[in-house]
């Protein structure tokens, strides 16, 4: 936030700088528009011919048709070349967002809610295009202003300079009514968000609010938040009282202006009427142009926020690093953890971890909630680096090897292992560098104890899992995720709590799954499934981000007490839940 504050305007023209933006169609639009606002601003003159008589030439009258037609034909192709840019600026700027989101390392993801990730893509972009168009209608606005200021100054320096002290004055009403307007519209957008998230949230929770009998504080806690969002509802409601008269007014002083002040000058013989009539058109001309630095400088605003939250992600650091070593000649060889510390924040989790995870054999680490284990898997897929120490592999550093081929290396089952919509083909193969063939497709899914249920359904493999894998059971998505690690097929795998949301007979068929999958691979085990952990090659016991012991599940029985303690609960808890079924 800190970071954003500091990037201020800087952001915003470092993104439009980046930016793949159809400078082309832009200038080309912007072309058509001169073009167009230079023939418009010819009219009055005409108009002022045919008001002096010249209403049965016909030349005069078809010019006047004339360059009527062909000067909005020219503000149309203006408007067309722009309306063509403003999707292509837009999906330029998303495909950066989108790439960059791609490669940003995982602490990235941790700064931003996903909810907001997601309008870094689909909303923000578009902001580019409108200041570019507003940018463009300023420009324009001020060749017409500038322009009609000449010319009645030409036609009558009096008249003029009565109105030169209206401009300012529309100017700030402008300014000053846009940023109200704007500043009570957000007030009230983001009440109403809360309102909705506190509603949603309540009539989703409703058996907890009845059964802890706490229905009147939420009936308070409820008024209060509509009350946020009446009072915002009232600022805006006076705000919009006040705009529009003021608005109104500049109009008014305008008009009066040149209608009082031109009228005595036609009386006294200083102008004719015709050309107090052309000088009321440049006037509109005016008026309705100064309007549009007031639209400029609020888009400009809302669009300052919107880039520089795009830019915090655009010029982040992409993870991939090049003139990395390729991970093949290491394969094989053990892992280390050499005086490893590491936090997410200040507080240390991790505590001079100095640890070593044989190859081919499986690893588990046990310990309290919240000691560090999976935090040590996170580092072994180095979606975090170390701040202290470093994690080996054979004898060279995790971070000396590129990261695709590394992660390419490391097959991951998570408790809730994430499906993505598409059939169970698509994500069996997620990620897979070659195209698999049924048998091997096949292969995987019965390993993963798998094939069985696949077969069951009409479509086979073919069949859609449905959003985030909806369509299927947690232990069917399990062994998803394990015929995926099978068909992967890397040296190395992690495991964390893969069995921790099924009920007991998925669990069996995972867990006779795992162990299949763990044969001659480098495993590690987070885990409180006993069943897993106890048959490990050795255990580590983490506490408070220390390796306070390790060895077998025997030897640990015998020599460490917290093992034990955390041996009883689980076998004490898995009883009672064998019990409830
Ligand atoms: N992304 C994060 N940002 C900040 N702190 C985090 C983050 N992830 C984990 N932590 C903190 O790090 C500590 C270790 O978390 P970790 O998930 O490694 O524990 P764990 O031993 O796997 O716990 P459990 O057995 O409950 O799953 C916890 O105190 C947790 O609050």
């Amino acid at each position: 936030m800190e970071e954003n504050k500091k990037r201020g305007w800087k952001g915003f023209f470092g993104l439009v700088k980046k930016s793949k933006l159809p400078w082309g169609l832009y200038i080309i639009g912007l072309i058509f528009g001169f073009a167009g606002a230079g023939l418009g601003l010819l009219l009055p003159q005409y108009t002022m011919k045919i008001i002096d008589g010249q209403i049965f030439d016909n030349k005069v009258v078809f010019a006047y048709i004339g360059l009527g037609i062909l000067a909005a034909i020219l503000a149309a192709s203006s408007a067309l070349f722009s309306a063509i840019a403003g999707p292509i600026a837009k999906r330029n700027i998303q495909q950066t967002v989108w790439t960059k989101l791609m490669r940003m390392p995982i602490p990235e993801y941790n700064k931003q809610p996903s909810q907001q990730l997601i309008s870094r893509i689909t909303v923000d972009p578009g902001y580019i295009d409108i200041v570019v168009k507003n940018a463009k209608a300023t420009i324009l606005a001020t060749f017409t202003l500038v322009s009609s200021i000449a010319i009645m100054y030409n036609m009558n320096v009096k008249l003029t300079l009565a109105l030169l002290p209206v401009i300012p004055y529309i100017l700030i009403v402008t300014a000053g009514v846009g940023h109200y307007t704007q500043k009570t519209q957000l007030g009230v957008q983001a009440r109403f968000a809360g309102i909705t998230a506190f509603f949603a949230e309540r009539l989703q929770r409703m058996r907890l609010v009845k059964s802890f009998g706490k229905e009147e504080e939420e009936i308070e806690h409820g008024d209060e938040v509509l009350l946020k969002h009446y009072t915002a509802e009232k600022k805006r409601a006076i705000v919009d009282l006040f705009a529009e008269p003021l608005m109104q007014s500049t109009q008014a002083i305008v008009v009066g202006t040149v209608l009082i002040y031109g009228g005595i000058l036609v009386g006294n013989g200083e102008m004719r009427v015709s050309e107090l009539i052309g000088f009321y058109m440049y006037v509109q001309f005016i008026h309705n142009n100064v309007l549009k630095y007031g639209i400029l400088w609020q888009t400009l605003k809302q669009a300052r926020g919107a880039t520089e939250n795009i830019a915090d992600i655009v010029e982040g650091e992409d993870e991939d690093l090049k003139r990395q070593k390729p991970m093949a000649p290491e394969i094989g060889k053990d892992l280390d953890f050499e005086n490893v510390s590491f936090g997410y924040t200040d507080r240390k989790v991790l505590n001079n971890l100095n640890l070593t995870i044989p190859a081919g054999k499986v690893t588990a680490f046990v310990g309290p909630s919240g000691c560090g284990k999976s935090t040590i898997l996170k580092l072994v897929e180095r979606f975090y680096k170390p701040g202290v120490g470093r994690v080996m592999i054979g004898n060279t550093p995790a971070e000396a090897i590129h990261v695709d081929d590394w992660r390419r290396s490391i097959a991951y089952v998570a408790q809730a292992s994430p499906l993505i919509s598409g059939t169970i083909r698509d994500n069996i193969t997620y990620g897979l560098d070659h195209e698999a063939s049924i048998e091997e497709l096949r292969q995987a899914a019965e390993h993963a104890d798998a094939l069985s249920f696949i077969e069951k359904f009409p479509e086979g493999f073919d069949t859609e899992v449905g959003e985030f894998g909806s369509k299927l059971s947690g232990g069917q998505r399990q062994r998803i995720a394990i015929a995926r690690a099978f068909i992967k097929n890397a040296p190395i795998l992690l495991l964390d709590e893969a069995t921790a949301s099924l009920d007991a007979k998925s669990e069996h068929a995972v867990q006779k799954a795992l162990k299949e999958l763990m044969k001659n691979r480098t495993t590690i085990i987070v885990a409180h499934d006993m069943d897993l952990v106890k048959e490990a090659d050795q255990i580590i016991v983490i506490d408070k981000g220390q390796a306070i012991d390790q060895g077998t599940h025997k030897q640990l029985l015998k020599s460490n007490e917290l093992y034990r303690q955390l041996v009883d609960i689980q076998t004490e808890k898995d009883g009672r839940m064998s019990f409830e079924f």
